[in-house]
């Protein structure tokens, strides 16, 4: 059993004039255990949506979200909190989804606050500093305040916050695509440490198909709501069966040369 199950889910929107908009259109998928699943597709395709269901954030029009075996829709608010405990989320800008007023010790120990209540705050703190150390940053930030640091070290953070409280999958938002190209490789280095050590899940939501070239096992490529071609990521990424595929790759190849 695959860790997150997707089964012919759907997601409407109301557009403004009252019609409706099917953003996700019948979307199966499986993230399994210890491997990374990417997302891509052209912007408004319905990748952050799919997130958002997968998260319990937005609800189905239909179809099942399974995660660890069981549908998310059958859970109250209390077990949903639980659940939300196993999943960790990296945003794309580090900035803006950290908090400038708030030292960096109190952002990464936030979910610990929430989730691990019985957790003393000295062992907070100690969680905190060794989490600090195994994404390559001194403890003696966690007195700091981030806007102090720079992207690579925000989004370091971002990671640190998203894996604190030890959650079996990671939905990785666009993790790279704020950053430089030297700091987006070392951020990729460790995101794939981090899951070999942890034997973390992965769900990738990207335009960056480098990041999906360097570390996904599998692609799903998704236009207008629905994914249109899937498979292991050198056979997508190499040889797309699909034209939409093949445009979106020739797209980011015209921008490269
Ligand atoms: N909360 C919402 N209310 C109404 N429409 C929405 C909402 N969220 C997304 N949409 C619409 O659903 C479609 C899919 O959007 P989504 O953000 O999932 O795409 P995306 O592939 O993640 O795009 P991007 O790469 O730009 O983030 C778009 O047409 C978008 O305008």
């Amino acid at each position: 059993m695959s860790l997150v199950e997707v089964r012919h889910v759907s997601c409407l929107f109301h557009r403004p004039d009252g019609s409706l908009l099917k953003a996700i259109d019948d979307v199966s998928l499986d993230v399994p255990r210890g491997r990374t699943v990417a997302v891509i597709g052209e912007s408004g395709s319905g990748k952050s949506t799919l997130a958002r269901l997968i998260l319990g954030i937005y609800k189905t029009a239909g179809g099942s979200v399974r995660f660890d075996g069981v549908d998310i829709a059958t859970l109250d608010k209390q077990a949903m909190r639980k659940l939300r405990a196993r999943i960790g989320v990296v945003f794309q800008e580090p900035f803006e989804s950290l908090n400038p007023r708030m030292r960096i010790g109190a952002i990464i120990e936030e979910p610990l606050v929430v989730h691990q209540k019985t957790l003393s705050r000295e062992a907070r703190r100690a969680k905190v500093a060794d989490m600090l150390r195994e994404v390559d940053l001194d403890p003696i930030l966690a007195d700091r305040y981030p806007g102090a640091l720079s992207g690579g070290q925000q989004q370091r953070i971002g990671i640190a916050r998203a894996l604190i409280g030890e959650p079996s999958l990671v939905v990785l938002d666009e993790p790279t695509s704020s950053l430089d190209l030297s700091v987006r490789a070392q951020v990729l280095v460790l995101l794939a440490r981090l899951q070999k050590a942890r034997g973390l899940t992965y769900l990738m939501i990207t335009h960056d198909l480098a990041s999906v070239e360097y570390f996904a096992d599998e692609v799903l490529v998704m236009y207008r709501g629905r994914i249109v071609e899937r498979g292991p990521t050198a056979e997508v990424l190499g040889q797309p069966k699909e034209a939409y595929t093949q445009r979106l790759l020739s797209a980011r190849l015209s921008v490269e040369v």
